[in-house]
């Protein structure tokens, strides 16, 4: 379904993504760990038309979207929620949804929205609630709830799990789990925790320094001595992948 054919974003003389190649079918869900400042947040911004990048490919269902706009993508399939949340704050939970809807496929679908709304254990916050007086676990909620409203069928989820006691998390990590199924999408997920992740994962991809050093199982993954050395070496050093 995705295709990243040596894909290469530079600002400036930095180079934040360097010759990615990587795929991606409409099923599962790929683990995307690596260092702060590795790539992983530029690479979202250029699948889903954020930023340009300079060099490479990006093939979404074997069709070229490397100069398609961000709407564009977003009807063809590509969802994704932002690291910092970014609700519409003055606007409900349920207008929220809808605005993304309206982004994403161009109209409007109530019971879709109810649906997602019931999934995503928003569905009492819906009406009255202004999007800003929710707290960090709803707020996460209602992140994916507008990448679910437009209507994604691959999903590009930026550290939703961050911040979240371990209870709130355990529920958004089974939400996470029964999403692909019930809404048919495959899901690439940032996250530097590396028990989530590889509970979560069969699939994770490392990127350090922008470039792709390794990509497997959880297990493979984690014991290769050059993920390993990324996180000792080039990590941040506080322990997180
Ligand atoms: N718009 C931009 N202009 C210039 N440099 C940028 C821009 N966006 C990101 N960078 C730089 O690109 C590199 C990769 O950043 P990016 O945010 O993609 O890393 P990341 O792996 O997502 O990090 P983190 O885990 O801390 O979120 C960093 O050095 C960052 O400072």
């Amino acid at each position: 379904m995705l295709e990243l054919d040596r894909l290469t974003v530079r600002f400036g003389g930095l180079t934040a993504v360097n010759a990615v190649s990587l795929r991606m079918d409409g099923s599962g869900v790929l683990g995307l760990v690596g260092p702060n400042g590795a790539g992983k947040t530029t690479l979202f911004n250029a699948i889903s038309g954020l930023v340009k990048p300079t060099a490479g490919a990006i093939r979404f269902d074997g069709r070229d979207v490397m100069r398609a706009p961000m709407h564009k993508r977003a009807h063809l399939g590509i969802g994704r929620t932002f690291q910092i949340p970014q609700p519409m704050h003055e606007l409900t939970v349920r207008e929220n949804l809808v605005v993304a809807q309206r982004f994403g496929t161009g109209k409007v679908d109530m019971a879709r929205i109810d649906e997602i709304l019931d999934f995503t254990s928003l569905a009492g916050k819906a009406r009255r609630d202004a999007a800003t007086s929710l707290a960090l676990t709803e707020l996460k909620a209602l992140e994916v709830a507008k990448a679910l409203a437009t209507n994604p069928r691959l999903l590009l989820l930026d550290e939703v799990l961050a911040g979240l006691e371990t209870s709130g998390k355990r529920r958004f990590m089974g939400m996470l789990k029964e999403m692909q199924q019930r809404f048919g999408v495959g899901i690439v997920i940032i996250e530097h925790d590396i028990e989530t992740i590889s509970s979560l994962c069969p699939r994770v991809a490392v990127l350090n320094f922008g470039e792709l050093i390794a990509d497997g199982t959880p297990d493979e993954v984690f014991r290769d001595p050059a993920v390993i050395k990324s996180y000792t070496g080039a990590g941040t050093g506080d322990g997180h992948a």
